[in-house]
Parts: structure tokens; sequence; C-alpha cells
């Protein structure tokens, strides 16, 4: 049976009347969705709109408290059907949910075989499959030795081998460098062709008119549009996300006062991934590091912040040493950080707003009202979407749990803020006020470097350093023009 939508076309998946509660918070108020057979339709909306609580009730992980869901019309099967969920959805998630002690082969039949595994033909079926789908890994490849990209194709591979031809991508490209995003879509627009259809989520509001043909805007838990993409501009589809008029503003700091005087001195250091780097950071100034995925740039900027040891040379902060390889002894020194995954290095999960925010300075806020006045001052300042300080932040939404990570960096008040990837799953308008954060920091006097894909993050800067295999290989002043900023980071310059 096909299902049609209101203008003909048949429908792939349709959900109606959707609300899902979490105690007082209203996650989705009855919302709806449809996406068309053989559409790409984004679903996008600022941090906490409901994007990923609706992910879960299309993908059968959750019940919502009302409302239906249809594939092609038939309604969905029940929770506990697991295998009959797993022909109609996948989703390929930021995080990846593959086993990565086991091998590829492994993860792409994993539930499905029958109760005799012979070995051989499971490697043999696997390499079928990635051939088929043109998965370049091999099938005895453990997952966790995959790239992002890599685990994300085998994840897409896993799901229309198993049936499914609707697939969710929550933040595909939030970690892929540029050259992978752009073989992501090729890979996209040809499944297109075959027929497959896909959810799009994504904060990069660039990638919807690249790749999408349909957008849906959800705001605070409420639908508020779906349209053609063509025929919705940019700041149109702006203000439906956030409720407001005017387009947005990304502070590039070019009136900011700069001093010679250096805060952050990185003297001849080596580490994992790159060599024999010097340079300094002086008080008022933001320095970004940009390169491709193994330019070294993330491992340069851990080694600063204390969380690698150093092969050789050494980070100062005001002319002091900094012991290498020893993230309270950077805290101590002076040195923030927003680390480059969140979910491992940034956050306790069971803690509050509160508690995490203030994490770097634990020792000097003992009373529980400090904390707790202290934690609705970062859900200001940082615009956090949140029920109060004490709600823990394994509740909030990704972009959400994004900004108490920076209100933990900044909470100390260091001189040195490293910044990896700081706006990561961060809707636009919050974008726009982090990088303001970062842009007052430097107007404080603070020495700020910031390690970033994301053009946007990198404006804020004063001067960008260019990594290529380790080392630095060029140097651009504020007003670079994208197009060469991008052929220096894919090593064309
Ligand atoms: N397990 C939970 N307990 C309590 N509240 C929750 C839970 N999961 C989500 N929420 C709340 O529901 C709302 C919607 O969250 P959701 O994760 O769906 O937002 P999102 O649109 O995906 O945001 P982001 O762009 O930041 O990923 C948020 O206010 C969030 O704090």
């Amino acid at each position: 049976m096909t299902a049609l939508d209101g203008v003909g076309a048949p429908t792939a998946v349709e959900a109606t009347g959707v609300t899902v509660r979490f105690g007082r918070t209203v996650a989705l108020d009855d919302v709806h969705i449809s996406v068309a057979a053989g559409d790409t339709h984004a679903l996008v909306g600022r941090n906490g709109a409901g994007k990923s609580t609706l992910v879960s009730v299309l993908t059968g992980m959750r019940a919502p408290d009302a409302g239906e869901v249809r594939f092609g019309g038939v309604d969905a099967p029940g929770l506990a059907d697991r295998a009959a969920w797993r022909e109609k959805v996948a989703c390929v998630y930021q995080k990846s949910t593959a086993v990565p002690e086991l091998s590829v082969a492994e993860n792409l039949f994993l539930n499905r075989q029958g109760r005799l595994i012979s070995w051989s033909r499971l490697r043999r079926q696997a390499a079928e499959l990635l051939e088929q789908y043109e998965v370049a890994v091999h099938p005895e490849a453990r997952v966790a030795d995959l790239t992002v990209e890599q685990r994300q194709l085998v994840e897409i591979a896993r799901a229309l081998s198993a049936g499914a031809r609707f697939i969710i991508l929550d933040e595909p490209t939030a970690q892929l460098d540029g050259p992978a995003i752009e073989r992501l879509f090729d890979r996209m627009r040809s499944l297109q062709a075959d027929g497959v259809t896909f959810l799009f989520i994504s904060h990069h509001l660039q990638e919807i008119y690249e790749v999408c043909q349909t957008v849906t805007v959800y705001r605070d838990a409420k639908h508020i549009l779906t349209a053609p993409v063509a025929g919705l501009s940019k700041p149109d589809l702006i203000e439906a996300m956030t409720g407001e008029a005017g387009g947005l503003g990304v502070p590039d700091g070019a009136d900011r006062p700069r001093s010679s005087v250096p805060v952050l001195t990185v003297d001849g250091l080596s580490g994992d991934g790159f060599e024999d780097l010097s340079f300094t950071v002086a008080a008022g100034e933001v320095v970004g590091l940009a390169g491709s995925a193994s330019s070294g740039k993330h491992e340069l900027a851990e080694t600063v912040y204390g969380l690698r040891a150093p092969s050789g040379g050494t980070v100062s902060v005001h002319g002091s040493h900094v012991r290498g390889g020893d993230v309270p002894a950077a805290l101590r020194a002076g040195i923030g950080c927003v680390p480059r995954d969140r979910h491992h290095q940034g956050l306790v999960a069971d803690l509050s707003i509160a508690e995490n925010a203030s994490m770097t300075v634990l020792s000097t806020l003992v009373r529980k009202s400090a904390l707790r006045s202290s934690g609705r001052t970062a859900i200001a300042e940082y615009d956090i979407k949140a029920a109060g300080p004490d709600q823990p932040v394994s509740d909030l939404s990704g972009g959400n749990q994004q900004k108490v990570v920076m209100a933990r960096a900044l909470a100390a008040d260091p001189a040195v803020l490293v910044l990896i990837n700081p706006t990561a799953g961060v809707d636009v308008k919050s974008k726009e006020s982090l990088l303001g954060v970062v842009d007052a920091q430097a107007r404080a006097g603070k020495a700020a470097l910031v390690v970033s894909d994301e053009l946007d993050d990198l404006r804020v800067c004063d001067r960008v350093l260019v990594l290529f295999h380790g080392r630095v290989v060029a140097e651009f002043d504020r007003g670079w023009r994208d197009g060469e900023l991008i052929a220096a980071i894919e090593g064309m310059s």
C-alpha cells in the first residue's frame, strides 16, 4: 500500500499528533511530519526544539505520550518488535551505535545471524555487502579502528541490507571534514536516485540547501513550518527557527584591541602527529588552528591543555612552564578547555548543570546555594534551555550540553582558552552568542586558541594557522577568503 500526502506524493513516513513529555518538560507538543518517498527532508530547529526526541519516536525507541507513526501508510510495528522496525527505518547517530570491539562483518550482521554462525560465510556475505554498497573497508577491520566517515557508511550499508529504505541522519556532518562531507552528500544523492528516503538533521543551514528538497522547522516543541527548500530564503528559515526577524551576525572582532604581550607560548612542541611547532598567543588575541582531520590540529590543542604528553618542546603561560600531559596542572596554570568530545572528556552525565558548569572551581564553591546560583548564571549567560540548575546534563539536548562545557571552561576565569570545535551541535543563534563570548574574553585580555572545521568559528580569529601533516603550512590574517583558506586546508596552496 502506498500512502499519499496532501499534495499527492507517496509518503515514506508520517507522524501525526505526536506529544512527548519528560516530567514537566514538553519535548514535543502535538507535532507532525510527513516525508515523501524518495525525498531528502531536513529537520531543523534550535537546541532543545525536539528533533532528537522525534527521532526516538520515528525509530521506535520511545512510545509517544500521544500520536501515531505510519510507514507507507501502514501503522508502525509494536515497540518490542525490533526486527520489524529495522526493516522500516534506521538512524545513523553522531555517536556510533556499532560495537567498537567487534569486526565490521560482525556488526553488519549483529542480531541477524541464525543460531549457527559460520564465520567464513559471515565474512563472505559482509564482503559482498560492502562491495554492493561501495564501502571500502575490510570486513575484518575492528569498528573501533574505522574513521567516523567509514563507520557511518558501514551503518548505512547495514540499514539498507536490513531492508530499510528510510534513513535518518542525525547531524552526520558534525565530525566530518570538508571532503568527507562532499563524499557523504554524493553517496546520499546516488542512494536517493535509487529510491532511498532521508531525514537529515543538521545545524549547518547551507547543507540543507545543498542536499535537501524539503525542510521542516520545529521550535520550542512545536511544528512551525514545512516547505520546499528552493522557495525558502535563509533569513526566512532562520526566522522560523528563532521566532525573530533579522539575520545573524557573528562577531569578527576586527576592532578588538591587541597587545603584544604573549600569554601562551608554544615552543618547539612535538607530539602525536605534529612536530616542532612554535607560536605565541598574545593578550586579547584569538588564534585559529585549521587543517584536515589528519593535520595534527586536535593533537596539538590537546597537548597544549595537558591531555596528551609532548615528545618535545614546552608550553608556557605568562612565561611559566606548564607540566606536560597533566590536565589539572594546565588548569592551575590558567588553561581552560572545551575538549573535542563532550561525551568522554566534557561532562559527567549524572551531575547537574550547576555541578558540571562549576567543576573547574568546585573546591572554592562549597555552599549548595552558591553552586545553584552559579548554575543559574550559566543558564542565563550561555542561553541553556533547561528546567533549572539542578537538572542532570544527561537530560539536556546535545547543543545545550555543549553550552555547559563552554560554561565550565570559563568558570575558573582562565588566562588561556583552548577551544576545540566550540560550536559543535550548537544552533545558529547560540553559535552567535558563544562566539560572542570568545570575543568578549579576548577583549578582557585573555588569549584564545580556536581549533575548528567551521569557517564561522575561524572568522572570530585575528589570524589562522593552517596545519598540514603536523606542520604549519600557511598563516592568514583576518579578512581571508573562504576559497584560499579551504585550499590551504586541503594542501593545495
Ligand atoms: N531524558 C530526558 N529527560 C528530561 N528531559 C529531556 C530528556 N531528553 C530530552 N529532554 C528535553 O526535551 C527537549 C527536547 O530535546 P531534544 O534532544 O529532542 O532537542 P534537539 O532538538 O534534538 O536539540 P539539539 O539540537 O541540541 O540536539 C529539551 O528541552 C531536553 O532538555
